[in-house]
């Protein structure tokens, strides 16, 4: 794991803003377009306003989600409102956004469709932003759900799998674990003491059940951004 540790959540919000954009431009000029798949929750709040205001050619770029809970876009727990407000403006309203949350009446007959749009998407995507909760869920591959077995395996035969998780509210629909990995440059976004003592339990084990953070940290050389 490569790590980055900034000072605080203001110079890491800047300098994380500044490498995801580097990334992205790397991307534009080597293949024409970029794609940049982000997590929702609270912690990329800060970081996407800094992002939005980067120079480059943001009508290159495909932005997604890792996760989505199932509520409609209006919604307050919604991660496309939430990126809508706090990315997808200044220079970043540019780019494109496939959203997760269709029409279907629950995530379980709603992959089908994002099935089909994500196809609008390359691979490798170019970016990850990965996120992780106390107990060691990444994107919404919770351990706590029935659906964390398929979400885990590396054959799953779909790139998004419907998971409702029992700690947490909302039906989400999730990128697997192999979907997530076909990535060329994977970030973890932590901030706080708390988000780091839970990074050491999952570096310490091996058990992916019990925290899938660690099967993406097993696998990826994922970069660890961190500030307390
Ligand atoms: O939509 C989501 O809930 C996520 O994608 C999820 O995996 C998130 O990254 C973690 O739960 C951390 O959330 P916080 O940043 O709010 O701590």
């Amino acid at each position: 794991m490569i790590e980055s540790n900034f000072p605080s959540v203001d110079a890491l919000n800047s300098g994380f803003a500044a490498k995801i954009a580097d990334v992205l431009r790397e991307g534009i000029a080597a293949r024409g377009n970029a794609s940049l798949i982000v997590s929702g929750g609270r912690t990329p709040q800060g970081m996407f306003a800094q992002l939005s205001e980067q120079d480059l050619d943001w009508s290159k770029v495909v932005i997604s989600l890792a996760d989505e809970r199932w509520v409609d876009a209006s919604d307050d727990a919604s991660n496309e409102k939430m990126v809508r407000g706090h990315l997808l403006k200044n220079k970043a309203a540019a780019a494109r956004f496939v959203g997760l949350k269709n029409a279907a009446d629950s995530a379980e007959q709603g992959v089908a469709g994002c099935v089909s749009e994500i196809k609008q998407i390359p691979v490798p995507f170019d970016v990850v932003i990965l996120g992780m909760g106390e107990d060691g869920h990444t994107a919404s591959l919770f351990p706590c759900s029935a659906q964390i077995a398929q979400g885990l395996d590396l054959n799953y035969p779909q790139p998004y799998l419907a998971v409702q998780p029992t700690t947490a509210p909302h039906w989400r629909m999730s990128l697997s674990l192999a979907a997530l990995l076909d990535s060329r440059k994977i970030f973890l976004h932590l901030t706080g003491e708390g988000k780091k003592v839970v990074l050491n339990q999952a570096l310490a084990g091996t058990d992916e059940f019990e925290m899938p953070i660690r099967a993406v940290l097993k696998r990826a050389d994922v970069e660890l951004v961190w500030a307390p």
